[in-house]
C-alpha cells in the first residue's frame, strides 16, 4: 500500500545551523553569533559562522536534493538577514537570497516550505529582553509580514516558530541556548506567552493578505508515559504531558491555556503578565491555524521525582534531552528503562511510542492537520571503503514511516514527513559529531558533498511512495 498520492516526502534544515555566511551581505549579528563563541556551551566550541556552508553551496545542495526526488525542502529564515537589527531597515540582500533559494527549489519542482523563527534571534532584540520583552513579539510579526510579502506569491507553506519549549526552556530554565539564564520560571512562561502571542497575531495578517497558502507552528512532540501503573507515577504522566505538550498546544489550537498548568502557575507565582487584548489574540486567531508541524524523536518515560533539590544544577551535558534528569519543577524525573533501545545520544527509539501519542492529540485536537517536521536519527556513521554506510538512520526511519502510514490509515490527518536533516550540519549542543543528514559533509575536505546509502534509499522510498514499507 503507497502512501497517499498528497503525502509529501520532505527534509529538513534551519538557517543557523546550515548557512554559514554569518556576516555575509548585510546580515546582522544574531544571538546565536554571540553566545556560541562564549567557551564551554557548545560542544568542543563549534559555531555557525561557516556551518556548511549552504549560503554559498545551496544550488548544489538543492540540485542533490532534487535528484534524491525530494518533494519538499522545509527550510528555516535567518530574521538577521531580512532585518539586521530585528525591526528596523530591510536588507535587500537578505530577501535576494532567499528569493533566489525559493527559486532554486522551484526549478526542481521542490516545494518549499518556510520557518520562519528557528532560534537564531537577531541580537538587538535578545539584548533588549528578548522574548519577555513584547517588544520581540511585535517586531516578529513586522518581520512575517516582510517575508509573507516577498516570498508569499511562491511560499505557500509557513511554519512561524520551531520548538518554543526548546529556545524558550533552554534560555530561561536551562541556560543552555540563548540568553543562558537557569532556573527562571517566571521569565520562561512569560517568553512561551509572548511566542504564543506573535504566532497568533501572525497567522492573522497572513490570512489577511489572501495568499491562499497554509501556516501553522511546529512544536515538539514529546509524549510522556508512566513507568509503571503505580498512581503516582502515572499522575507524573500527565504533569509533563500537560507541562510539555498541551501547554504548547493548546493556546494555539484551542485559544487558551490548560487549566492544569494555570492553576499550577497561580500557586507557583510564575503565571506570565499578560493583557485581555493578548489572550483575546489567542481565542481569536485559534481558528486560523492550518496544521500542526510535530517534531518527534522519541517519548519520554517518567516517574515521581522523591529527590528535593534545593536548586537543580544544569550544564549542556544535561540539556542534551538523554534521560535521568528532574524536570525543571522538579515533579517528576525522566528514566532510561532497560527494556528499550536508545541511540548513542541516550534518545529512545520508539516508533511505537509516536503512534501512541499520536491517537492522543487526536483525542485532545480532534482531525487537526498534521506534518511531521522533524524526525531522524542522530549518530556518528560509519564509512566504510569511502562509502556512508548510514544502515541505522536507514532502519530508525523505515520503522518511523512504516507507523506514519499506519497512523494514516487508524485516521490520523498526517500529510507530510520531513527528515531531520536534508544535509550533515551543525547541532546546536554537539556540533558536528552528531550527524543527521542524506547527504554527508566532509569537513576534512573543503566540506564537500557525498551521497550516503541512506540518500539512494530514501530516493527508492519517494519513488515507490514508501508501498515497501
Ligand atoms: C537537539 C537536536 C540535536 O542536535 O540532536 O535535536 C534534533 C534536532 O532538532 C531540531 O529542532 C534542531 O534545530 C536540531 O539542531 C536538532 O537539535
Amino acid at each position: 500500500m503507497k502512501f497517499p498520492h498528497d503525502f509529501l516526502f520532505g527534509a529538513a534544515s534551519a538557517s543557523y545551523q546550515v548557512e554559514g555566511a554569518a556576516n555575509k551581505d548585510g546580515k546582522g549579528p544574531t544571538n546565536w553569533d554571540v553566545f556560541s563563541k562564549i567557551p564551554g556551551k557548545t560542544f568542543e566550541g563549534t559555531n555557525g559562522d561557516i556551518a556548511v556552508d549552504h549560503y554559498h553551496r545551496y544550488k548544489e545542495d538543492i540540485r542533490l536534493m532534487a535528484e534524491m526526488g525530494l518533494e519538499s525542502y522545509r527550510f528555516s529564515v535567518s530574521w538577521a538577514r531580512i532585518l539586521p537589527d530585528g525591526d528596523g531597515e530591510v536588507n535587500e540582500k537578505g530577501l535576494a537570497f532567499y528569493n533566489s533559494l525559493i527559486d532554486e527549489c522551484l526549478k526542481y519542482g521542490i516545494v518549499p516550505f518556510v520557518t520562519l523563527y528557528h532560534w537564531d534571534l537577531p541580537l538587538a532584540l535578545e539584548e533588549d529582553g528578548g522574548w519577555t520583552n513584547k517588544r520581540t513579539a511585535e517586531a516578529f510579526v513586522k518581520y512575517s509580514e516582510i517575508c509573507f510579502r516577498s516570498f508569499g506569491d511562491r511560499v505557500k507553506h509557513w511554519i512561524t516558530f520551531n520548538e518554543t519549549v526548546m529556545f524558550c526552556g533552554l534560555g530561561y530554565l536551562k541556560g543552555a541556548h540563548p540568553p543562558g539564564i537557569q532556573n527562571d520560571e517566571k521569565k520562561y512562561f512569560q517568553a512561551t506567552h509572548y511566542v504564543f502571542y506573535a504566532h497568533a497575531k501572525a497567522i492573522e495578517i497572513y490570512k489577511g493578505l489572501k495568499q491562499y497558502g497554509e501556516i501553522g507552528i511546529t512544536h515538539v512532540f514529546l509524549p510522556a508515559y508512566s513507568v509503571n501503573d503505580r498512581e503516582e507515577n502515572l499522575r507524573a504522566a500527565q504533569h509533563a504531558n500537560e507541562f510539555e505538550t498541551f501547554w504548547y498546544y493548546d493556546p494555539i489550537l484551542k485559544g487558551e491555556y490548560p487549566r492544569y498548568v494555570l492553576d499550577v502557575l497561580e500557586e507557583k507565582g510564575w503565571t506570565p503578565e499578560w493583557t485581555e487584548e493578548e489572550l483575546d489574540t489567542l481565542r481569536r486567531n485559534a481558528g486560523l491555524n492550518d496544521f500542526i508541524g510535530l517534531n518527534y524523536y522519541q517519548p519520554i518515560r517518567v516517574e515521581k521525582n522523591h529527590e528535593t533539590a534545593a536548586v537543580i544544577e544544569h550544564s549542556r551535558e544535561t540539556s542534551t534531552l538523554a534521560p535521568g534528569s528532574p524536570s525543571f519543577d522538579g515533579y517528576y524525573r525522566t528514566v532510561k528503562m532497560a527494556d528499550k533501545t536508545y541511540t548513542k545520544w541516550g534518545w529512545e527509539i520508539s516508533p511505537e511510542g509516536f503512534l501512541d501519542g499520536l491517537h492522543m492529540l487526536k483525542a485532545r485536537y480532534g482531525d487537526v492537520k498534521m506534518y511531521v517536521t522533524e524526525n531522524g536519527l542522530g549518530d556518528e556513521d560509519p564509512i566504510i571503503d569511502g562509502e556512508i554506510v548510514d544502515v541505522p538512520r536507514i532502519k530508525y526511519i523505515e520503522e518511523h514511516l512504516k507507523v506514519i502510514k499506519k497512523a494514516i490509515h487508524q485516521g490520523i490527518n498526517l500529510k507530510g514527513y520531513y527528515a531531520w536533516s536534508a544535509i550533515d550540519l551543525l547541532s546546536w549542543l554537539n556540533g558536528y559529531k552528531k550527524q543527521y543528514g542524506f547527504i554527508y559533509v566532509d569537513h576534512k575536505d573543503g566540506l564537500n558533498r557525498k551521497k550516503k546509502l541512506s540518500f539512494h534509499w530514501y530516493k527508492h522510498v519517494i519513488e515507490t511512495r514508501g508501498e515497501e514499507l
